[in-house]
């Protein structure tokens, strides 16, 4: 027998796998999680339940409902409604079990005549009265009173709101009215007001539901508290409006519905989807649905569908089930990673001062902004009656989803090459040469459409070239978490030697890990010495075969067209060894290369597929964008209908414009696609407001301690290539047999940007001894959240390391860059020394700061102002935009273009 998960019933429906199982549980199903089977009986029941099989066509849910009913009248042979109907009246102010009870008393005994007579539908409509009711009580009233068609609504109840313990009451007041009007009144005396004449809805099935949705609203008009919340009735009704389904009626009113649904984030809404209606209606609310259990829609605003057709009906099919729900769930705040002050107050319908006053009572300092994690936020929202659950996102659900897609097999894919190298080495040159020798591109007459990356079909095989050379935008979409790139090919001139940024390519690639193949180029010059690169080049560890080595070497002219092919061979060698595979039967999986507006055609983005096939047609999220691909376009500027593993293609149909080197992942649906976008836009807002989580020396112990960093990655910078050296050497010393310390990449000069990418790609920290970043760089670090350290001494870095991998470090005092001087002119005055007439380009400059002289970002002194002056008068400070004159203390070495950093050391309050 064909076996069913719950996970795939839990998507039919559009539930949570969570809380599908967890209401299987209840209903008690044997499931332990969303990978539980169940037969195909047992799926067909909950599909029933879940309202899934409102596309089968009537007959098919005639047979449904007969099949209910053949268990209802099962019951309704023991049937002792009439006896139970008695009791009903006696039991009048009781508590809401008896109350529930009673309804289904009265019901069953309206119901019992009316099955036989037609059928399901009878049954259901006083089922769901009975439901709501039973809320608690259900399971065990059922089999008490094993009347007819109760059974029924303990069902429905017991699924959709077991929360609902309060409202059960009015609802019953109107299951009962039907026979037994005179009950209905005594039960629901207590609680009802609901109570009003539901009679005529059971008398005539359908006919008689329809009626009853309207009684139903009117029914609403009791006291909120009050408003019954008839569930059940719904599947009486549903029959009635769409199709005869055994869904549910509604008996509650329009008004009722559009309440309730505000709230309910991840309220089942399965059975609210039954009927034909239910599936309208689930369109309808995508939006609404998805805001709500994205946690986005805060309590209190309606998440309403709007007046339009159709519209109305719906929202009474879901009130009734989320009803009685409701109340304990609108208490109730999703909460994904974080939630920022303000969010959490709308949400709880507080005020944000009254939040940032609780949370100084708990005695943390925060703005309206400010991102609290979840045990805070849950702190917080208890402090006003509020329930705060951790969200489980969509996203989870994919890779969860992603997981437990079986694809086809694995084939192989053509690599996917950077070229890096030195400027003017000749990377770009190679790379049209290579292109040159592309078969395809010949047959399209060599036009091609640049679109980031280019798919060579050459005589030796296929290869990918990404078209973006460089070592910092490899990098760059390295810290965006996209490795794309299977092999890199480093460019060396044979005329010129190893370049530094020959070594930091040679350092990013080692960085991600992905392996190199050298191609000394330019052999045609005559001062070409491919020798001396092997040599140079074996001096940093890349050994060429045939010294025995492991690196791959080829030596071309791009010029000339010389040894192209034999570096194509090598590439595919070198891709065979890494045995590249991809299932290309897969959703399609990659990564986005690059993304523009374009004038005519909207957010254009080109992706390298690396898993599964991208088709036209198909939903997807890139990055925080969700969309549907509207076209292909190949490389060669042709329209495709779908791209395989290693293939880039640029796509038309996203909804905005993503960033390089973020993720693309087909999904089931549009709707899923909306839900992760959304997502991704909240998370990305929450992460721009919550604390970093990158290393620095003041997280580095307790990150080791968490073991999270086994490695402790450096990027060094240094004003003399003695220093590095040195200090290399110091640090890797220092070394433990838990954590090992690795420079990553160091260099003389200040830090550049694409040390700080590194840095952010590698988790790495930024060591410098005597530079200075400039603002561009410091900003990047701020916004990448690298932690840059600067030092005078070696031996002042070592002991801060030393004491930070000791959990030792205790920051007093933090330097803080209060302004920024440029000095326009120097004047000599004897006995005075070199005056420096300066003019202020950020911040200020103060008299009592500490300061530092910078010549091409390299700390040339560090010490104390002697004057500083506007014209004559001596200043306290200067503000920027405004000229001044300034004198160092035992300092005269000063020269135009130098720039004068005023800083001041603060005091780091302890934390507590
Ligand atoms: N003689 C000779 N010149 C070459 C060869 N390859 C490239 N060149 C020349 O070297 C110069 C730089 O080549 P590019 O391909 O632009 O180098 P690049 O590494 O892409 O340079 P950037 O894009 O500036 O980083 C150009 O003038 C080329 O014509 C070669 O094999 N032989």
């Amino acid at each position: 027998m064909k076996k069913i998960r719950v996970y795939e019933l839990a998507k039919e429906a559009g539930l949570e796998n969570k809380v599908l199982v967890a209401r299987l549980q209840e209903d008690g199903y044997q499931v332990k999680s969303h990978s539980s089977t169940l037969t195909e009986d047992e799926a067909r029941e909950i599909r029933v339940k879940l309202g899934l099989l409102q596309t089968e066509t009537k007959e098919k849910r005639i047979q449904d409902q007969g099949r209910r009913t053949i268990i209802r009248r099962r019951k309704a042979v023991v049937q002792p409604p009439a006896e139970e109907a008695p009791a009903a009246p006696e039991s009048p102010a009781e508590s809401t079990a008896p109350a529930a009870e009673e309804a289904e008393q009265p019901a069953a005994a309206p119901e019992a005549p009316a099955a036989p007579a037609e059928g399901v539908a009878p049954p259901v409509s006083a089922a769901p009265e009975a439901g709501p009711a039973k809320a608690s009580v259900e399971a065990p009233a059922a089999e008490a009173a094993p009347e007819v068609e109760a059974e029924k609504a303990p069902k429905t109840a017991a699924e959709e709101a077991p929360a609902a313990a309060a409202e059960p009451a009015p609802a019953a007041a109107e299951e009962p009215p039907p026979a037994p009007a005179t009950e209905a009144p005594a039960a629901a005396a207590a609680e009802a007001p609901a109570a009003e004449p539901a009679t005529p809805a059971q008398a005539p099935e359908r006919k008689g539901l329809a009626r009853v949705i309207k009684r139903a609203a009117i029914t609403i008009t009791p006291s909120p508290e009050e408003r019954p919340r008839p569930r059940k009735p719904e599947k009486g009704k549903k029959p009635a409006v769409a199709a005869g389904e055994p869904d549910f009626d509604d008996a509650a009113g329009k008004k009722k519905g559009k309440r309730f649904v505000k709230f309910t984030p991840e309220v089942d809404r399965g059975p609210a989807k039954k009927g034909a209606a239910g599936k309208r209606k689930r369109k309808a609310e995508v939006v609404a649905e998805d805001f709500d259990e994205l946690g986005l829609v805060p309590a209190g605003v309606r998440l309403g569908r709007g007046g339009r057709g159709g519209g109305k009906r719906k929202q009474q099919h879901d009130k009734p089930q989320f009803a009685a729900e409701t109340k304990a769930i609108k208490k109730r705040i999703t909460v994904y990673e974080t939630i920022s002050v303000g969010d959490l107050a709308h949400r709880m319908g507080a005020k944000a001062n009254e939040v940032i006053a609780k949370l100084m009572g708990l005695g943390v300092m925060a703005t309206v902004n400010q991102a609290m994690d979840f045990d805070t936020a849950a702190l917080v929202a208890a402090e006003f009656g509020y329930e705060v659950e951790q969200g489980k996102t969509e996203e989870q659900t994919i890779l969860t989803l992603e997981e437990e897609e079986t694809g086809g097999e694995l084939k192989p894919r053509p690599p996917v090459v950077t070229v890096m190298g030195h400027v003017d080495h000749g990377k770009t040159s190679i790379l049209d040469a290579i292109r040159k020798s592309d078969v395809a591109a010949g047959e399209a007459g060599g036009i091609t459409q640049h679109i980031g990356a280019h798919h060579v079909r050459a005589p030796q095989g296929e290869v990918v070239f990404l078209d973006t050379p460089g070592h910092e935008a490899f990098t760059e979409m390295r810290s965006r978490g996209a490795q794309v790139t299977d092999i890199v090919v480093l460019v060396v001139a044979a005329d010129d030697s190893v370049m530094d940024q020959t070594r930091e390519a040679i350092n990013h690639a080692r960085a991600a890990e992905v392996p190199i193949l050298v191609c000394i180029n330019k052999i045609d010059k005559e001062n070409a010495d491919p020798m001396r690169v092997k040599r140079e080049l074996a001096d940093l560890g890349l050994m060429s075969e045939e010294w025995g080595g492991d690196t791959i070497y080829c030596e071309t002219s791009a010029k000339k067209g010389i040894g192209i092919d034999t570096l194509l061979d090598n590439i595919l060698l070198q891709s065979e060894v890494l045995e590249l595979k991809a299932d290309p039967q897969r959703h399609a999986k990659g990564h986005v290369i690059e993304a523009q507006l374009h004038k005519g055609r909207g957010p254009v983005a080109t992706v390298l597929v690396q898993q599964g096939t991208l088709r036209v047609g198909d939903a997807f999220v890139a990055g925080q964008f969700a969309g549907k691909v509207r076209s292909l376009i190949n490389d060669k500027g042709e329209q495709v209908q779908e791209a395989g593993p290693s293939f880039p293609v640029e796509i038309q149909g996203l909804s905005g414009v993503p960033q390089a080197g973020d993720e693309f992942i087909v999904v089931r649906d549009d709707k899923m696609a909306k839900n992760v976008s959304a997502e991704r836009q909240l998370k990305l807002r929450e992460k721009e407001l919550a604390t970093d989580s990158k290393i620095s020396l003041e997280n580095l112990f307790d990150r080791m301690q968490e073991g999270e960093v086994k490695e402790l990655m450096v990027v060094l910078r240094a004003d003399v290539q003695g220093t590095l050296e040195a200090f290399s050497s110091s640090l890797e010393q220092l070394s433990t047999d838990n954590v090992k310390v690795r420079v990553l990449n160091s260099g003389t000069g200040t830090v550049n940007e694409s040390d700080v990418l590194l840095a952010a790609a590698s988790d790495a920290l930024i060591i410098g001894f005597n530079v200075r970043p400039n603002a561009r760089i410091q900003e990047l670090a701020k916004r990448e959240k690298v932690d840059m350290r600067f030092y005078d001494v070696i031996y002042h870095a070592l002991e801060d390391i030393k004491k930070a991998m000791e959990g030792l470090l205790e920051p007093e005092f933090i330097e803080e860059v209060i302004g920024t001087a440029e000095v326009r002119q120097t004047f000599h005055v004897s006995k005075v020394g070199t005056i420096a007439g300066c003019y202020v380009t950020d911040g200020k400059a103060e008299r009592n700061a500490q300061v530092r002289l910078l010549r091409d970002g390299v700390v040339v002194h560090t010490g104390q102002l002697s004057s500083l002056k506007r014209f004559k008068d001596d200043a306290k400070e200067v503000a920027s935009g405004y000229e001044c004159g300034i004198s160092l203390r035992n300092y005269n070495d000063i020269k135009e273009g130098d720039v004068l950093e005023f800083f001041v050391m603060k005091e780091i309050q302890p934390e507590l």
